[in-house]
């Protein structure tokens, strides 16, 4: 290991985040009411500019007047580069009284971006004197986003999640597609398993967010912030919607957005570890005490090397469940 200690993470569920836009007032008790951990009420692009105005009030009413439970309450302020942002900050936390948990960021640049919000969310809560200290959130969704990912994930200490903006990224990056996560119909490979080139070839479709994703994991993790998928566009579809989570998750993710209700029970079920998982990390964490006691570093467990890193493999299952299950 190290000298550098990698951080832990925050200790809270971020299994699902359900958006809603601050524009349409009836879908927040409903919100209220779902199984999501996050609950994001959407200033930037499911607000058309005309509404902006309005969709602050309905956002500072409804996050002041419902019960949200237990849930982390988080608005998406509009980007650095607009006009927006800097009144969705002023008027959302001078007129909330203390039940907002976050700000998200949307499209992230560089580190000043995000010391810009926080100096700003500082300032209010100083001469509010504010007792409770709001969370940021960013979302990588651009190529500089991507290229600054690290300096990003390291740019203030509110900082407790960042996920990945699949649409505004693939736009950024001049990617040939409108979908919103998923394996894309021509990003594909083709397998000839002769290996002669004679044989019959198959079709794969690799994953076009793998490198990003990979990014996003390595520097949230380096700085001990939670890293998380972002929307799947096509709502009607729940198995492309799981395979996708399955691979966030398989990467390190450690949940993923709901941009409709069908879509919170799958991100629950993706990123909540199987009784199967949890019961299989106890027995090795028991197998591997067993083995340290009469002194082995790595022992077989079901016909398979585990060691000390598969230790830690088996903690990160069982601390999420443990996490999970206190809620
Ligand atoms: C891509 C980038 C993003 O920014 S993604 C995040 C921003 N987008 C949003 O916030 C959109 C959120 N979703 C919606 O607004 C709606 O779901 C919809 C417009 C996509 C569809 O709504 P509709 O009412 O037509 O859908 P129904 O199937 O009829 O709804 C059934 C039922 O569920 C209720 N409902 C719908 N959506 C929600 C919700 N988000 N939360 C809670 N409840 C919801 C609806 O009212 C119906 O209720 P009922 O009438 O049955 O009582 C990203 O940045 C990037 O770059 O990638
Ligand atoms: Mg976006």
């Amino acid at each position: 290991m190290s000298f550098r200690v990698q951080p832990t993470p925050p200790a809270r569920p971020n299994r699902c985040q359900l958006f809603g836009p601050g524009s349409n007032t009836k879908l927040f008790p409903k919100m209220a009411a779902s199984a999501a951990d996050v609950i994001n009420l959407d200033l930037e692009d499911a607000v058309a500019p005309a509404d902006k105005p309005q969709a602050r009030r309905n956002i500072i009413e409804a996050i002041n007047t419902i019960d949200w439970g237990k849930k982390t309450v988080c608005v998406r302020i509009n980007g650095l580069d607009t006009p927006f942002w800097y009144r969705d900050v002023v008027e959302v936390l001078e007129e909330t009284q203390g039940r907002l948990d976050m700000f998200m960021i949307p499209k992230v640049g560089c580190a000043a971006d995000v010391y810009a919000v926080d100096a700003l969310v500082s300032a209010i809560e100083a001469a509010k004197g504010a007792t409770k200290r709001i969370a940021l959130e960013v979302i990588i969704e651009t190529a500089a986003g991507l290229a600054h990912v690290e300096e990003i994930a390291a740019a203030s200490p509110r900082l407790q999640a960042m996920s990945l903006g699949a649409a505004d990224f693939a736009a950024s990056m001049g990617m040939s597609t409108t979908g919103i996560g998923g394996t894309q119909k021509n990003y594909y490979m083709l397998a000839d398993a002769s290996g002669n080139g004679e044989g019959e070839r198959t079709v794969s479709y690799p994953d076009p967010w793998h490198h990003v994703t990979s990014a996003i994991v390595s520097a949230c993790r380096t700085h001990g912030i939670l890293p998380v998928d972002g929307p799947f566009g096509d709502f009607s579809d729940p198995e492309g919607y799981r395979a996708q989570a399955r691979r966030s998750a398989t990467m390190g993710m450690v949940g993923k957005w709901a941009i409709h209700p069908n879509q919170i029970a799958l991100a629950n079920e993706v990123f909540t570890p199987s009784d199967e998982a949890v019961a299989e990390a106890r027995e090795i964490l028991a197998a591997m005490e067993e083995a340290t006691r009469s002194g082995a570093g790595a022992v077989t467990y079901k016909g398979r090397l585990v060691d000390l890193a598969s230790v830690r493999q088996a903690q990160v299952i069982v601390k999420q469940a443990d996490m999970i299950a206190a809620g």
